[in-house]
């Protein structure tokens, strides 16, 4: 176990002290490219401008003969775009691929002060974060880099979700965690073939109301990621570090996409992944507040006054567990207005 005390210590010498906390900035879509890619690379500095976050997919979805020419096309995209305050994301190979060194020493070392979160794919436990932790402040030193880089894992394997507590407070750099549906099925042996989503299999059906058991039963179909998203989120919020929903692989079914979104954002999570640009505008609309419950949540702060007693507004009761929901709801409605001039408008604040 590491010294408590070192814990916010540069782990070789050289690099920049790690934050003490994660700067909350708005997060509400990661949205993946392939810098290989020639037609996406080019449309990366209009995507953006519209996004909260970029990210430079050189993992699973890049062709084995394209990872070096997507490695090296994201050093040219990131030196030569400016991002403004958009944030830069990596998602290198996975650290048993031939490939992780070459990315994670020829980013930090070239474009270091540019990116702001790694991602790491198919984290098994905190050795793994371990791991990347030193040889990242090595990397920032030897690269002279001045901010220290943080760090996002994905849940993937049924190891990395038994282990997810550790895994959250296993470095100052840990930035958050994203579940990954896809790799997580295949490791979990579930019988499923889809990229996130729900499946029609998966459902809880009516009691019969007589001797037919076929008849007037209607079925519910179930969220197969509820239990790793909500032990995802308690890991993350436990640890002062935030929750993602990963991918949704059905791009056309822009319908099932939003709701999906919406059960990991009333979850708790503060985005999810965009893969196609067509959902773009799904994330943005679900991860930022709605007007009324922006109006709501300041109606019950404003009643609440210090936050003690109970108060009845609209024939239900407000106290100060509901007052600290509230505020929950007016902190990041302020956070995302502060960018946004359109929801700035829209929530007067
Ligand atoms: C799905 C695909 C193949 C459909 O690509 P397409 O070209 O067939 O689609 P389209 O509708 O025809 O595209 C329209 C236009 O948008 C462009 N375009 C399309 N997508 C993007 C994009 N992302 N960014 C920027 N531009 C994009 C595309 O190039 C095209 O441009 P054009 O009008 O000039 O011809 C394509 O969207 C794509 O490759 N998206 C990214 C896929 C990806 O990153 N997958 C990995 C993440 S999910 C994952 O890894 C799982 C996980 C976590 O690991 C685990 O659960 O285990
Ligand atoms: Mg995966």
């Amino acid at each position: 176990m590491r010294n408590p005390r070192a814990f916010l210590r540069p782990l070789a010498v050289g690099a920049p002290a790690p934050v003490s906390e994660v700067p909350f900035r708005p997060s509400r879509m990661i949205h993946f490219f392939d810098p290989s890619n020639e037609k996406m690379a080019a449309k990366v500095p209009d995507i953006a401008a519209k996004v909260d976050i970029i990210l430079g997919n050189l993992e699973d979805a890049v062709k084995t003969e394209k990872k070096e020419a997507a490695r090296l096309g994201l050093v040219e995209i990131a030196k030569k775009t400016d991002f403004g305050d958009t944030q830069l994301w990596v998602r290198v190979n996975s650290l048993d691929s031939p490939w992780v060194l070459d990315d994670l020493t020829t980013l930090v070392t070239e474009i270091g002060d540019k990116l702001d979160v790694i991602m790491v794919p198919k984290v098994e436990g905190a050795q793994d974060i371990h791991y990347v932790d030193r040889l990242l402040a090595q990397l920032e030193a030897k690269g002279n880099v001045k901010k220290p880089l943080l760090v996002h894992a994905i849940l993937e394997t049924a190891l990395g979700v038994t282990n997810v507590e550790e895994i959250a407070g296993a470095s100052p750099r840990m930035q958050g965690i994203s579940l990954g549906p896809a790799d997580l099925a295949a490791s979990r042996r579930m019988k499923t073939t889809r990229v996130g989503g729900g499946h029609p299999g998966y459902l809880v059906r009516q009691d019969p109301t007589g001797d037919d058991l076929t008849e007037g039963r209607t079925t519910y179909q179930q969220d197969l990621w509820h239990y790793t998203i909500a032990r995802m989120v308690d890991a993350c919020a436990a640890n002062d570090i935030l929750p993602f929903y990963g991918p949704f692989g059905d791009i056309k079914d822009v319908v099932a996409c939003e709701d999906q979104f919406r059960n990991a954002y009333l979850l708790g999570c503060v985005g999810a992944w965009s893969l196609h640009p067509v959902q773009i505008d799904i994330a943005k609309k679900v991860f930022s507040p709605s007007k009324e419950d922006v109006e709501h949540a300041k109606t019950v702060v404003e009643a609440m006054g210090d936050g003690s007693g109970a108060v009845m507004i609209n024939g239900k009761m407000e106290d100060d567990a509901s007052c600290k929901q509230c505020l929950v709801m007016l902190d990041l409605a302020r956070e995302l207005a502060e960018r946004d001039p359109e929801l700035k408008e829209l929530y007067a604040l």
